[in-house]
């Protein structure tokens, strides 16, 4: 088994668990619930956007645990204040670190930005709680779910106002499941049987990723130079999360990596006033 069938293995029995405990009538019944959902795709095509999505990750399979010490809401809303386009937060307990209060501990600190609860989304039922969290966005990742399982995924997240990111590791999981029910792609460049990351799998995708649709890199992103060079091949998107996880100061970092973007390439984030 590789580690997204373990991981998805051990989702099964959480929801379970969670829904045995929590009833979907009770998550509908939120405050978070009646929310209007912020668009992920509009904060990261919008003109002054630096397009990175900053994510808040303690640990994870790859590395164990990149930083356990930071609080969620100060760390969050310093990287909005650094230049964060979007926030990712993981909601996956044994393998990263995260929980549904870090969702809603993000989504009080910082109410005008798109946040994407990042876990492993196999049931409606997670789309219920990622609505009463806070989320606006949800992941939907291909190499663990049919083309039907993401149609009808995305289709309700749609219903609940949320957007969907599809998470593509190579040719073949894109043509099996791309389906315009979903926002925005993204090119994970992650083998996960390796955990190697190699930005080699989204240059090869990106002409593949029709224009309709925002493009977004994902994993083992860390200098400006290759972050121009993917916006060359068409990337509006960057998700990152170790390379300022891993700092004493996340926030700091995303704002030295967002002046790096902006010496090289002063168009990159002309209109960001940081
Ligand atoms: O990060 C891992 O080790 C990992 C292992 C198995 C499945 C998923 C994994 N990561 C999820 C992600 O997609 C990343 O957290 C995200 O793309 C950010 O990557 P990075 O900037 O390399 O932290």
């Amino acid at each position: 088994m590789n580690i997204l069938e373990q991981i998805v293995q051990h989702k099964r029995s959480e929801v379970a668990q969670r829904r045995a405990g929590t009833s979907a009538r009770e998550l509908e019944q939120h405050p978070s619930f009646k929310r209007t959902p912020l668009s992920a795709r509009q904060a990261i095509t919008a003109a002054d956007s630096t397009g990175i999505i900053a994510e808040f990750k303690r640990k994870s399979p790859s590395k164990g645990i990149i930083n356990a010490s930071v609080s969620v809401a100060e760390t969050t809303k310093g990287y909005v204040q650094a230049g964060a386009a979007c926030l990712s937060v993981l909601t996956d307990e044994p393998y990263f670190g995260g929980t549904p209060d870090d969702l809603l501990a993000a989504r009080q600190a910082n109410p005008a930005t798109p946040i994407l609860r990042k876990d492993f989304i196999i049931d409606p039922y997670q789309l219920l709680e990622a609505k009463a969290w806070g989320a606006d966005l949800i992941l939907l990742i291909a190499a663990c779910l049919s083309p039907e399982e993401v149609s009808s995924l995305s289709r309700l997240a749609h219903d609940l106002g949320l957007e969907v990111l599809l998470e593509v590791h190579d040719e073949d999981e894109l043509d099996r499941t791309l389906t315009d029910t979903v926002d925005l792609v993204g090119v994970n460049n992650r083998n996960l049987k390796t955990f190697v990351t190699s930005v080699d799998t989204s240059l090869r995708l990106a002409e593949r990723i029709p224009d309709t649709f925002v493009r977004v890199t994902e994993s083992g992103l860390q200098d400006a130079a290759t972050m121009l060079m993917l916006r060359e091949a068409g990337y509006q998107g960057f998700l990152i999360g170790e390379a300022f996880m891993r700092t004493p100061s996340p926030a700091d970092a995303l704002a030295g990596l967002v002046a790096d973007l902006r010496r090289q390439t002063p168009s990159f984030t002309n209109n960001h006033t940081l």
